[in-house]
């Protein structure tokens, strides 16, 4: 995984001038020339010659970048093509010091490089998809053609190959298809939805950009939606990366941040807008964003994004604004968890699209080695103090290992930090009652090693990818299982193994049967007390929100079309399934039966 970047487009622009010849300083507004322009001569700023087709951008002089590939293969005919002269944002190079240069070393190819994902085991990888006339997957990169700027981004990011979920998605996503995507988590879903809409955006029809408004509203063609700000962050730093010179623009707003720098980046030019939905309907109420142009929509946590919590501000802002109906623009939901009844919501967002379920390598969650064990509320301290000390007594020195301990509130979040922290376990903390500061520089610290421990309520459960997390104590577990997959899928990511433990007594006896499962199916050893707990008819059977109870297990999520309560008609929507022999291993389907009640309660959630 590439190390996150340090400068957003907003830093480097305020803090470095573009050397343009004939523009100002600082770029304005009118530095941004959109996509469909960048293709004349006459375009907006349009001073820079475009460098050699075969030239590589050059290392020294970083502030005005050409587009390395010139004519960009079959780019260049269309209206969407940019082939010719543009000037450049001042674009800092994403990648930090692995550079461009890989760009030049055609051994990033081989195939033997480890890049950390497991790759012999995509042979075993379970699938499935279901919808008509479902685009064939793909095994590599290059039968993918995604422009040259883009697989040389995708060399830069040391991607060898496309991950099972990439092998699948990203064809039925250039094929123009709706998407329902359930894969596992940290099996490379944010490159499964931002190859097809840079792509599509690079070679796409020029924009139509309204003027309604004004000058000052921002009509992005691409809008990503993720439940958090910190979740938003990452996926801005990946999709800049795959974006490098490809002259899309990608902005990031979230809540908790100054609103100024936002609309100033705005202002500047978007193609992709990555938002949390609060704050994009501030920026929407203001009129300073008009979601009039999208031609994609991609909900990331699709599931959390569409559970109580968020839906009424999602809904306003797919139903309720100026964004194209479905069929007009395309939409890309992406989860590794898709209870059924959010299945049916989010459908109402779709048009004849496809769902695709995809088992994370090897299957399931057995990346992740996963304990539970029997604690006692007022033991938790003392043992979770005894797995650090032991965890510290068996590190290798100079290698980082992380730990990262959910807890159920906010208060409990503080005062766990604190009184580890007093024991002498450097920690810190990330809730929704810490300022946006703090919350970024906890984050920091722990990913650098620093402070070594995060103590997190469930606003870390989701999509973060922090390198080197050897270990997810869930000191209280959620409430949901979906949550605990989603929070022990910190660790254990892109091929790697990890460590999840969960602390369980009587309090979480409506989770035993759900969590029994669960382990099952990914083959982990379980403990029998927690199977005779499972075994009770009271606990975990009828639990609202252990929404896979009552229908067996299943790797990953089943289309709820193919359920015939759905009245849709399982066989209309056909599909098959493919990857692994043994199929989904004789286990009955997660999801199958039925998720029970409605979905997960918020907890501690900002
Ligand atoms: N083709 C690839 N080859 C190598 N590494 C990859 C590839 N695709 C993605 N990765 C890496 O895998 C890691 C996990 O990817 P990502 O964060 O997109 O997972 P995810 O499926 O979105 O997880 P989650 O469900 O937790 O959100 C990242 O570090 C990413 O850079």
């Amino acid at each position: 995984m590439a190390a996150p970047s340090r400068t957003s487009w907003a830093d480097v622009a305020d803090a470095d001038p573009a050397p343009a010849s004939n523009g100002p300083a600082r770029p304005g507004r009118s530095s941004y020339v959109p996509p469909h322009l960048r293709n004349r001569s006459g375009a907006s700023g349009g001073a820079a010659p475009p460098p050699s087709s075969s030239a590589p951008p050059p290392r020294a002089a970083p502030g005005l970048l050409g587009r390395p590939d010139g004519g960009m293969g079959r780019m260049g005919g269309g209206g969407g093509g940019f082939g010719g002269p543009r000037r450049w944002d001042r674009e800092p190079n994403p990648f930090g010091n692995e550079d461009a240069a890989a760009a030049d070393e055609p051994e990033v190819f081989d195939a033997h490089q480890n890049t950390g994902i497991n790759f012999d085991a995509y042979e075993d990888i379970p699938v499935e998809t279901s919808g008509q006339n479902v685009p064939p997957p793909v095994s590599t990169f290059a039968e993918i053609d995604l422009g040259q700027a883009l697989n040389d981004n995708i060399r830069r990011c040391k991607y060898v190959r496309p991950t099972p979920v990439q092998r699948y998605a990203i064809p039925i996503s250039l094929a123009g298809r709706d998407l329902m995507a359930c894969a596992q988590t940290g099996s490379g879903k944010t490159a499964a939805f931002c190859f097809p809409i840079i792509s599509g955006i690079m070679r796409g029809p020029p924009a139509q950009r309204p003027q309604r408004g004004g000058m000052r509203t921002a009509c992005p063609l691409a809008l990503i939606l993720s439940p958090t700000r910190e979740l938003s962050m990452q996926i801005h730093e990946e999709a800049r990366k795959f974006s490098y010179q490809t002259g899309v623009r990608v902005v990031v707003a979230y809540g908790g941040a100054p609103i100024n720098q936002q609309l100033r980046d705005l202002e500047r030019g978007v193609d992709i807008l990555v938002a949390t939905p609060g704050r994009l309907v501030d920026l929407l109420e203001r009129a300073r964003v008009s979601l009039q142009s999208i031609r994609y929509l991609a909900l990331d946590e699709a599931d959390r994004m569409l559970d109580m919590g968020f839906e009424p501000q999602v809904r306003r802002i797919v139903e309720q604004m100026d964004m194209p109906p479905p069929g007009v623009r395309q939409t890309m939901l992406f989860s590794a968890t898709f209870p059924k009844e959010i299945q049916r919501m989010a459908s109402d967002f779709l048009e004849n699209y496809i769902f695709l379920a995809v088992g994370r390598v090897g299957s399931s969650t057995d990346l992740i080695v996963q304990r539970v064990e029997f604690v006692q509320e007022a033991d938790k301290r003392s043992h979770l103090m005894d797995l650090l000390h032991a965890q510290r007594d068996s590190a290798t020195p100079g290698k980082p290992t992380l730990t990262l301990v959910f807890v159920e509130t906010k208060r409990g979040a503080d005062s766990l930090e604190n009184w580890l922290c007093m024991n002498g376990f450097p920690a810190t903390s990330i809730h929704g009652d810490r300022n946006q500061q703090e919350r970024e520089y906890a984050l920091r610290s722990f990913k650098s090693g620093q402070t070594p421990i995060l103590v997190a309520t469930d606003v870390a459960a989701r999509g973060l990818d922090i390198p080197h997390v050897a270990h997810v104590v869930n000191f209280d577990l959620p409430n949901d299982i979906d949550d605990y997959v989603h929070r022990i899928g910190r660790t254990g990511r892109a091929g790697k193994s990890g460590l999840a433990t969960a602390f369980f007594n009587e309090n979480n006896s409506s989770m035993a049967r759900s969590l029994a499962e669960l382990m099952q199916e990914s083959n982990q050893e379980v403990p029998a007390w927690l199977s005779r707990y499972a075994a009770r008819p009271s606990y975990g059977g009828g639990g609202g929100r252990n929404r896979r109870a009552g229908g067996g297990s299943r790797f990953g999520g089943r289309d709820f079309r193919r359920d015939s309560s759905s009245g849709r008609g399982g066989d209309y929507y056909g599909g098959g399934s493919s990857g692994g022999a043994g199929g989904y291993g004789g286990s009955s389907a997660y999801g199958g039966g039925g998720y029970g009640g409605g979905a997960g309660a918020l907890s501690a959630w900002d």
